[in-house]
């Protein structure tokens, strides 16, 4: 009902379309022939009607028969499940690369097709086009590279890149995921490599959230890589140097966003996956200037907020008793302490600004405490004092299952980036919780890199806890007619709303009470029955209703800020006068759905 049909050519001929439907023209789009064929935005394969064929130069270049959407549809999931049965048995990594590689295919032919059997089939397909499978891509990105998608700029390009942004043939950009391939996943720096992740998640940009595909650029900036093996890698594709530090970093990062915002000024900007200083650095340097967020510090926050909140509701206690909740967090990245921060900013509201809080924040040398030297001034306000670790018999540095055990905490969340760090050990100490429903984040990514799996999780600590991880998981086989259900806590539940929403109130800036409406959007999305089965979160069939209610919250947060300016006809005392159930219509009408639309006029 809500499914707006895709607008068939770029801006530049749907400009042309609207001058064309007063004086009747004979085709809507620009190019011809093979060019059409060639193009994945318009080509419909065999899919083209006879009248299109005749008018666009195509007869004779295709076989005769024209084969339906449906038809077309069909064929490729035939081709997809022998795929998978002729696979069976091969290696995880080799069924994997094989299923990502006929969805590429797919992709750089015909993104009609794509993005409709991506959106048809989310569960089943996001383990491939997104965690964990994307990471494999990135890993192999240079021997795997046939053509490139996106744009991508380099520290070669210093003083350029106001003239290369124009080279980007769509007229309108409206999202950008920006990646410096830093810290892809829990995978490391893969310098240019991680152009699979900006590409990844604006797959899930247009699958979630329907924006349209035509108007959105993944891009890779690089600086560099301090990844030796690559820099050793002959078919290593980015550019063989050391990163750049310091100023020259942010002059390179700061010419970018110059010229993405000169040519698109109501883009939306989403960083994804900086190392930590560069993360937290640009946030706070553009986040006042332009409509941007950071996905892993900003996103993963309210995705992990809204399982924590879950968490308490599983136990049946109120949602203030958050505020009480005992905390423990393995990794002081930008995830962790991004999760902190909004944790923190929840126990303000719902116990007063002055209330303690009970988090327990550990990095790699363990817990973090004011004693530590040269303490990361991010992490600074979740040091233990000495006091507080005495009475618990804890110390600097206190390994995680001396905290567990001490502390007993109700919450167990891990974004360290190490696979196995929640041993066997760690779990047992789980079940000595004061909780009456222990609850596992094992948030990183990709699978490898979980703190554990879930089936550790749930043999360990037992069948009482509540279980979720970064990457998805199989349900567990408790063995006694009892399911332990598996939830993923990533934050693909709301990066694809949080843009959505601001794009489409025309934000100026995404504001903390933006992404605080988001969270708690997504909290209140499962019902009570869910969460006694152990569901924090919907499941990700549902996801573009999902993100259109956390669209909307976006939006009617901004509009109370009074961040909104609007977007085309819809002004900002529009988008104020909107109702909750009108924000939602309003969001819902403006997601793009991917079906062919006619390339000439009818007459
Ligand atoms: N599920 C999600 O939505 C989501 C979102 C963002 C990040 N992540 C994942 O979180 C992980 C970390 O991301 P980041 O950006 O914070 O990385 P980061 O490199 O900024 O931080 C990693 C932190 O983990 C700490 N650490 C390392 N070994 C540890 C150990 N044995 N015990 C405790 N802490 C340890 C490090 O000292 C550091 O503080 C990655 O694997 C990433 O994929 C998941
Ligand atoms: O990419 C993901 O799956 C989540 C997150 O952004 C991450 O960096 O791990
Ligand atoms: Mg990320």
């Amino acid at each position: 009902m809500w499914r707006v049909a895709r607008s068939a050519a770029s801006s530049l001929c749907q400009s042309r379309r609207r001058i064309s439907t007063a004086i009747p023209g004979p085709c809507i789009v620009h190019k011809r022939g093979a060019d059409i064929l060639h193009d994945p935005w318009f080509n419909k394969d065999t899919g083209f009607p006879l009248t299109e064929r005749d008018r666009l130069g195509l007869r004779g270049l295709l076989p005769p028969r024209v084969i339906s959407f449906e038809q077309q549809y069909e064929r490729f999931m035939e081709s997809y499940r022998s795929l998978e049965k002729n696979t069976q048995g091969q290696p995880d990594n080799v069924v994997s690369l094989a299923k990502w590689r006929i969805l590429n295919r797919l992709h750089d032919r015909n993104e009609t097709l794509y993005y409709r059997v991506l959106i048809d089939n989310i569960k089943n397909f996001a383990p491939t086009i997104y965690t964990p499978t994307v990471g494999l891509v990135c890993q192999n990105y240079s021997g795997l590279f046939r053509r490139p998608r996106g744009m991508y700029f380099s520290a070669k390009d210093k003083g350029e890149m106001m003239s290369m942004i124009y080279n980007w043939p769509a007229q309108q950009v409206d999202m950008i995921v920006l990646t410096d391939g830093s810290r892809i996943l829990g995978l490391g720096d893969l310098g240019v490599q991680g152009i699979g992740i900006p590409i990844g998640k604006l797959d899930m940009y247009v699958a979630a959230a329907g924006i349209n595909p035509q108007k959105i650029l993944p891009v890779m900036l690089d600086v560099g890589t301090n990844n030796e093996k690559l820099l050793a890698d002959r078919l290593y594709l980015g550019l063989r140097q050391h990163r750049l530090e310091g100023d020259e970093y942010l002059a390179i990062v700061d010419e970018l966003m110059e010229a993405v915002h000169a040519r698109w000024p109501k883009a939306i900007v989403q960083f994804e996956d900086f190392q930590m200083k560069w993360a937290f650095e640009t946030l706070e340097r553009y986040r006042k200037r332009f409509c941007m967020f950071n996905d892993d510090v900003q996103g993963t926050a309210g995705v992990a907020l809204a399982g924590l909140l879950g968490s308490v509701r599983a136990q049946g206690r109120p949602l203030t008793d958050f505020a009480n909740q005992k905390i423990v967090v393995a990794g002081a990245g930008s995830a962790g302490l991004g999760v902190l921060k909004m944790a923190l900013q929840a126990v303000s509201r719902m116990a007063g600004p002055h209330a303690d809080s009970h988090f327990f924040l550990l990095d790699k040398d363990g817990l973090i405490t004011k004693e530590r030297k040269c303490i990361d001034p991010a992490a600074a306000p979740f040091a233990k004092s000495r006091g507080e670790t005495k009475e618990l018999g804890l110390c600097e540095g206190s390994s995680l299952l001396e905290v567990i055990k001490k502390v007993k905490p109700h919450v167990l969340l891990g974004l360290s980036g190490v696979g196995g760090v929640f041993n066997e050990e760690i779990l047992r100490a789980m079940k000595e919780s004061d909780s009456t429903k222990p609850a596992i984040f094992a948030m990183s990514n990709p699978t490898a890199n979980a703190e554990c799996t879930a089936e550790a999780a749930f043999k360990h600590a037992g069948e009482n806890i509540v279980f979720a991880s970064g990457s998805p998981f199989r349900n567990v086989d408790l063995g006694n007619g009892k399911t332990g259900h598996v939830n993923q806590a990533n934050n693909m539940y709301l990066f694809p709303g949080i843009g959505l929403g601001s794009l489409l109130c025309g934000a100026r800036i995404i504001t903390d009470d933006m992404l605080q409406a988001a969270a708690e959007c997504l909290a209140s999305y499962i019902t009570d029955e869910e969460i006694q089965m152990g569901i924090l979160y919907p499941s990700i069939d549902s996801i573009r209703d999902i993100t259109a209610e956390v669209g909307a919250a976006v939006v009617r947060a901004a509009v109370v800020e009074g961040v909104a300016d609007g977007r085309g006809e819809v002004g900002p005392k529009d988008l104020k006068h909107m109702s909750k159930g009108q924000t939602i219509k309003y969001v819902k009408e403006n997601m793009w759905f991917p079906v062919y639309s006619p390339l000439v006029h009818e007459k």
